[in-house]
């Protein structure tokens, strides 16, 4: 048995409240680096901001309980996820895979939700809109008054505000991130100006299995997170993220009044590496379910971030373990479509080189990784 990870926990108070001084900010940025460079995994918190307490971990892993305890009627009326980048609804089981290995859970993605009219007038706008933004896809009304029933809280606006909770930690985590890489404090903000329109939440529900070789069944499979970065509510007891760490799956326990934080794909390839995107995974103890929900922040649609650190050489990032590189498609999709147009056959080293010089941009690219992980079918 291995010790447990010393994975550190970060308050980041400072970053969050515009009165801290510099100081305070700047050694928040030390322990940001120093977390990035060590793990690319780590815990943060704050004690006054609600996003953290006790209450609201409550509040969500209850209506995300209520929501996979619904009977198949209702869910079958919850429109499923669709091929296509783009991901809002329920993410049935087996409905998607990072691998050819089958991924036992299901799930319901959710992000901005567009004020009235906004999403039609901004479709009509210039430019339209992007192929990572568009509606919600809840469940029916009938399902939200059933989720309501006897509830203080409505379901639907918990899980919005929520979000944009999350969202705004997301854009302090920023600041501390620019900081620690020698940058001014809003440098990574300024190609975050649109996120939350194209970032989303994603309420997932593991189920066990037996296989305790994880081989034929996972939770989820082994991965890097492909955007900036994802901060993750992990409010169960029972283990079940891993992170790959010393040549060994060791797990991240879930800790109280914290939210964890994976670092990117993209972030790690604009630091040439430096700040970590690690490997991890989700799998079952073969006797317990876990709830995870997960936030995956992505920077605006269009951008093209140069290499934020120069004294990194280009291509020294861990390009081919990055799977935002990797070609993730079904070994079935992958004949079918050997003439693949989105990057999936491409080489690592050469999207990397596009990414970085602006040939393509964030957005794009994400879109056709979507496509990549999606898998027909699916149950309840
Ligand atoms: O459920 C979790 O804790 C992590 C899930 C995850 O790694 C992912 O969906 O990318
Ligand atoms: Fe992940």
């Amino acid at each position: 048995m291995l010790p447990p990870l010393e994975i550190p926990t970060i308050d980041i108070s400072p970053l969050l409240d515009s009165s801290s001084t510099v100081i305070r900010r700047q050694e928040v940025a030390i322990a940001l680096l120093n977390a990035f460079t060590t793990f690319g995994v780590f815990y943060i918190t704050s004690p006054t901001h609600p996003v953290f307490s006790t209450k609201k971990k409550d509040q969500i892993l209850d209506a995300t309980t209520r929501l996979f305890a619904l009977d198949n009627s209702h869910k079958a009326k919850i429109p499923k996820i669709q091929p296509g980048g783009f991901t809002r609804g329920y993410v049935p089981i087996g409905g998607e895979s990072g691998s050819t290995t089958k991924e036992l859970k299901e799930g319901f993605s959710y992000g901005y939700e567009w004020p009235p009219n906004e999403l039609e007038a901004k479709a009509q706008e210039d430019g339209g809109l992007n192929g990572l933004q568009g509606p919600n896809a809840w469940p029916e009304q009938e399902t939200l008054n059933h989720l309501d029933q006897g509830q203080k809280d409505a379901f639907k606006e918990t899980l919005q505000e929520f979000y944009l909770s999350v969202c705004e930690v997301a854009k302090g985590l920023l600041k501390g991130i620019s900081l620690a890489l020698a940058l001014p404090e809003d440098e990574l903000s300024k190609y975050c100006t649109t996120s939350e329109t194209i970032s989303f939440m994603r309420l997932f529900h593991y189920l066990p299995y037996a296989d305790q070789q994880h081989s034929s069944q996972i939770g989820s499979s082994a991965h890097t997170d492909w955007g900036f970065l994802t901060l993750i509510l992990s409010p169960c007891k029972t283990v079940g993220l891993q992170l790959f760490h010393d040549n060994a799956w060791q797990d991240v326990p879930s800790v109280e009044n914290t939210l964890v934080v994976n670092g990117g794909d993209y972030l790690s390839l604009l630091t040439g590496g430096k700040l970590i995107s690690p490997l991890h995974r989700v799998v079952s103890n073969g006797k317990e379910e876990r709830y995870s929900m997960c936030c995956f922040y992505y920077p605006d649609y269009d951008a093209k971030i140069p290499l934020l650190v120069q004294d990194e050489a280009r291509g020294q990032a861990a390009s081919g373990s990055y799977s935002l590189l990797r070609d993730q498609r079904s070994e079935e999709d992958k004949d079918v479509s050997s003439k693949d147009q989105n990057g999936g056959g491409q080489d690592a080293r050469s999207i990397a080189t596009k990414l970085l010089n602006g040939e393509v941009n964030f957005g794009d690219y994400i879109v056709s990784k979507w496509t990549q992980v999606f898998r027909k079918g699916g149950a309840y």
